[in-house]
C-alpha cells in the first residue's frame, strides 16, 4: 500500500483557495439535470464523488459539458430522465447514492444501484421505506437495508403524507425532498423521530429555492412540496469552497501560529460546517471574516483550550475537532456523533485507535468521543485510513506537532479533495 511520510513542522501559514463544496456540487448537477433550461456551473468540486454523480447523469442520458476547468454546462431534461434501463455504479457517495435512489424510484425505469463495498454496508433501509409508501418498486439485491439496490417501473401515489425516518442519516430527507417534485403531485413529508445533521437539509431547501421550488415547511417536522412545482434553471450557479475541507486549513492556523487564509468561502455560507469556525474560536483559536475568505491564527498563548460540545450539526468538520484536541490544554469530548459509525468507515472507531498511535488517552462511546492529549506527542506514528479521506486529512495535523507521521493510503482523499496533500504542503514550507 502506498503511505506518505510527512515530515514534522511547527508553523502553518499561507493561502489555500478551496475546492468546491461536495454537497453544493452534487445537489447542484442533479437538481441541473432535472430542471428546464440550460444551468452553467461554476467552480464545481472535480473529486470521486462528483464524478460518480457526472458519470450516472450521462449514463441516464443528460447532456454534460465541460467549458472550464472548473466549469460545467449542464442540459437540463426537464423532470426526466430519456434512458430507461441501467446499471450505475455510485462509488461511496452518500450524495449521490442517496438522491440517485429517489429520483429513479419516482420517474421509474428498470435500474440497479451499486457502489464499493464500504457503500452496501451504509444503510438505506430508512429512505427506501418513505419511497415504497409512494408505491415505489425497489428490491435489495443483497442485504435487507443496504444497497445494492434494484428500482423498477412503479405508479407513484403521494396522496398520503410519506413518513421518513432522519435519525441515521439526513441525505434521505434530502434525497425525498429533491425528488418530490418528480412525482407532479403535492408531496408530504413527515420526518419521523429526531432528524441528525441538520444543516444539510438547509443546503438542500436553498438550492431547490434557486431552482425554483419553493419548500413550504413546519420547522424540521414536515415539508410540503406542491404539485404545481418544477425545476427551472436559475441559468448561472456559482459553487463556494466546501467549508469541510476548510476546516483542516482552519486548524492548521489555529495549531500552526497562522495565518492561514482559505479562499472561496464566508460568513453567509449556506454550508452548515462553517459553524466549524465557532467551535474553533471557543478553542481559542482566532478567526476573521472577509468578502470571500476566512483567516484563522493561533492563540496568544499557544495553547488551544478544550472543548465540550455537540457536534451533531457538524458531523464531518467535527473529526477535525477531534486532532485540534490533540494540541488542547485538557480533555475535550464531542458528543451526539453517531453518524460517524455509518460513514466511510466506523469513524468513532477509526479515531479513537488512531488517535491512541499518537499517544492520545481516548475514550469511545456510542455517540460520543473523549480525547485526552499526551504531554508529547508520539513521533513516526503509521496512520491507517480505512478508505476514509477525512482520516486522511484529519492526520496530517498531527505532523504540526513538531513529529514526524505516516499516512498510509493518501490517495483516499480522492473522494472530497484529491490534491490535499499538495495544498497542506503550500502552507507547511516555512
Ligand atoms: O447531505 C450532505 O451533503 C451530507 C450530509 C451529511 O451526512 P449525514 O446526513 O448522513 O450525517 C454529511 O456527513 C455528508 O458528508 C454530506
Ligand atoms: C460522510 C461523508 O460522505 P457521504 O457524502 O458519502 O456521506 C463525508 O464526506 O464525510
Amino acid at each position: 500500500m502506498e503511505s506518505l511520510a510527512l515530515k514534522p513542522h511547527t508553523k502553518a501559514s499561507g493561502t489555500i483557495t478551496l475546492p468546491g463544496s461536495k454537497s453544493i456540487s452534487n445537489r447542484t448537477l442533479l437538481l441541473a439535470a432535472l430542471a428546464s433550461g440550460t444551468t452553467e456551473i461554476r467552480d464545481l468540486l472535480a473529486s470521486d464523488d462528483t464524478d460518480r454523480m457526472l458519470d450516472v447523469l450521462q449514463k441516464l442520458g443528460i447532456k454534460l459539458q465541460k467549458t472550464g476547468e472548473r466549469d460545467w454546462q449542464v442540459t437540463g431534461n426537464n423532470g426526466a430522465f430519456d434512458i430507461k434501463q441501467a446499471e450505475l455504479f455510485l462509488g461511496n457517495a452518500g450524495t449521490a447514492f442517496r438522491p440517485i435512489t429517489a429520483a429513479l424510484a419516482f420517474l421509474g425505469g428498470d435500474y440497479t444501484l451499486s457502489g464499493v463495498a464500504r457503500m452496501h454496508e451504509r444503510p438505506i433501509g430508512d429512505l427506501v421505506d418513505a419511497l415504497l409508501q409512494a408505491g415505489a418498486d425497489i428490491e435489495y439485491l443483497g442485504n435487507s437495508g443496504f444497497p445494492p439496490l434494484k428500482i423498477s417501473p412503479a405508479s407513484i401515489d403521494a396522496s398520503k403524507p410519506i413518513k421518513i425516518r432522519g435519525d441515521v442519516s439526513s441525505q434521505f430527507l434530502t434525497a425525498l425532498l429533491m425528488a418530490a417534485p418528480l412525482t407532479k403531485q403535492t408531496v408530504t413529508i413527515e420526518v419521523i423521530g429526531e432528524l441528525i445533521s441538520k444543516p444539510y437539509i438547509e443546503i438542500t431547501l436553498n438550492l431547490m429555492a434557486k431552482f425554483g421550488v419553493e419548500v413550504e415547511r413546519d420547522g424540521w417536522q414536515r415539508f410540503v412540496i406542491t404539485a404545481n412545482s418544477h425545476y427551472k434553471s436559475p441559468g448561472r450557479i456559482f459553487v463556494e469552497g466546501d467549508a469541510s475541507s476548510a476546516s483542516y486549513f482552519l486548524a492548521a492556523g489555529a495549531i500552526g501560529a497562522g495565518p492561514v487564509r482559505v479562499q472561496g468561502i464566508t460568513k453567509n455560507s449556506i454550508q452548515g460546517d462553517i459553524k466549524f469556525t465557532e467551535a474553533l474560536s471557543k478553542m481559542d483559536g482566532n478567526i476573521s471574516w472577509g468578502d470571500n475568505w476566512i483567516v484563522s491564527k493561533g492563540p496568544t498563548n499557544n495553547k488551544l483550550k478544550a472543548l465540550n460540545m455537540d457536534c451533531n450539526h457538524i458531523p464531518d468538520a467535527a473529526m477535525t475537532l477531534a486532532i485540534a484536541a490533540l494540541f488542547a490544554d485538557g480533555t475535550t469530548t464531542l458528543r451526539n456523533i453517531a453518524s460517524w459509525r455509518v460513514k466511510e468507515t466506523d469513524r468513532l472507531a477509526a479515531m479513537a485507535t488512531e488517535l491512541r498511535k499518537v499517544g492520545a488517552t481516548v475514550e469511545e462511546g456510542a455517540d460520543y468521543i473523549r480525547i485526552t492529549p499526551p504531554e508529547k506527542l508520539t513521533p513516526n506514528a503509521v496512520i491507517d485510513t480505512y478508505d476514509d479521506h477525512r482520516m486522511a486529512m484529519c492526520f496530517s495535523l498531527v505532523s504540526l506537532g513538531g513529529v514526524p507521521i505516516t499516512i498510509n493510503d493518501p490517495g483516499c482523499v480522492a473522494k472530497t479533495f484529491p490534491d490535499y496533500f499538495e495544498r497542506f504542503a503550500q502552507i507547511t514550507q516555512n
